[in-house]
């Protein structure tokens, strides 16, 4: 079984995509936590309306299932525009672009998903697009090809990314706006928890929501899918009681750890303590031992690690912190953080 398709995966597939849907907020006044994100958002989005102009470019920045489509979808909602969807990797030549963006209707939203997986080409078209609205079309090929400028329609790009550093500046310069999406703390959670129980018809009381809530890594996603899980245990084993005992036994069951880590996270720092002594050890080394992709490791794994204080990037690799050897129940070697952190 890949990794993308075990429980915590932070990636929603299949059927969970459906209920993902049913369970997104429509509108910015849903949206649970990120208040800084949102109050940002709704001034951009308040000042566009009352200017009638289509506000500037957004990029949203975050790790995997904290929320970037559900806003995309929201500002396309508060401002009343059709939304286009599209992503980076299908948009592999210039032409996947120029078709959609000489059809889009005047104030739409372009969301392009995993932005910074765009073929070149395709990006430096965008470039253009952003900047003046419009696209250079070129016609032939060699000495001969000429380009002929075709205006399009001023519109609003949403552009997602778990990894802003991989954009080009040119890029990233021509977004006006960049929601840095954070890990959602407990209570937050708990609202999130809360509201998706109350559409699912899943009653949920409030020790087996902070349950929940601390165990989903600070990912709305996770605590939606563990929510399920949990009910699922419930329902078969006690009556449907979501207590924090019910909670706790089920998310043990699921192999979710009392922090919230998941197999991959445990892995990692396993493999950090174990084979590398607390490191420091390079992305692609930790990656192979894991049996990962680097970027995998990187985007799924790394950034909670981090946020936790289990994990530490430093100029010369991956360090574990004295918390991950206390996590794993290990003690460090005498040496183990002289060597790195503090010289
Ligand atoms: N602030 C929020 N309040 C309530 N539910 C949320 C919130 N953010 C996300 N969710 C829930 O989490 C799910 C995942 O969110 P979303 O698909 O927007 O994440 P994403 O950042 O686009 O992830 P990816 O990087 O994998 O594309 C949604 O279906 C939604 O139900
Ligand atoms: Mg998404």
């Amino acid at each position: 079984m890949s990794y993308e398709r075990e429980l915590v995966s932070p990636a929603a597939e299949g059927d969970d995509a459906q209920i993902e849907a049913a369970l997104r907020p429509k509108r910015l006044a849903e949206f649970i936590g990120q208040a800084r994100v949102r109050e940002q958002l709704s001034l951009v989005l308040e000042s566009a309306l009352r200017r009638q102009r289509p506000p500037d470019h957004v990029l949203m920045n975050g790790s995997p299932g904290l929320g970037k489509t559900t806003l995309a979808m929201i500002i396309a909602a508060e401002l009343g525009a059709p939304l286009r969807i599209t992503s980076g990797p299908a948009l592999e030549r210039a032409g996947d672009l120029a078709a959609i963006l000489s059809t889009l209707a005047e104030g739409e939203v372009l969301f392009i998903d995993e932005i910074h997986r765009m073929a070149r080409p395709a990006e430096e078209m965008l470039y253009l697009a952003m900047e003046d609205f419009r696209v250079d079309i070129v016609v032939g090929k060699g000495p001969g090809a000429t380009a002929i400028p075709l205006e399009i329609a001023p519109f609003t790009l949403v552009g997602a990314t778990t990894r802003a550093g991989l954009l080009p500046a040119p890029l990233r310069d021509r977004f006006g706006f960049t929601a840095h999406m954070d890990f959602y703390d407990v209570a937050e959670l708990e609202q999130v928890l809360e509201r998706s129980a109350r559409l699912l018809g899943v009653t949920l009381p409030a020790e087996g929501a902070h349950e929940v809530a601390r165990r989903s890594r600070g990912t709305p996603r996770i605590a939606n899918r563990l929510l399920r899980r949990v009910r699922d245990f419930a329902d078969v084993r006690a009556d449907g009681l979501i207590n924090r005992e019910i909670a706790s036994a089920a998310l043990n069951l699921y192999e979710v750890d009392a922090e919230g880590l998941d197999r991959l996270d445990r892995a990692v720092l396993d493999a950090l303590l174990r084979k590398f002594g607390g490191g420091p050890v390079g992305l692609s080394t930790l990656a192979v031992a894991v049996g990962e992709e680097p970027e995998t490791v990187e985007v799924v794994a790394e950034p909670f690690l981090v946020r936790q204080g289990l994990l530490a990037r430093t100029p010369r690799g991956r360090v574990a912190t004295a918390a991950a050897w206390a996590h794993l129940g290990m003690t460090a070697p005498p040496d183990a953080f002289g060597a790195t952190l503090f010289d």
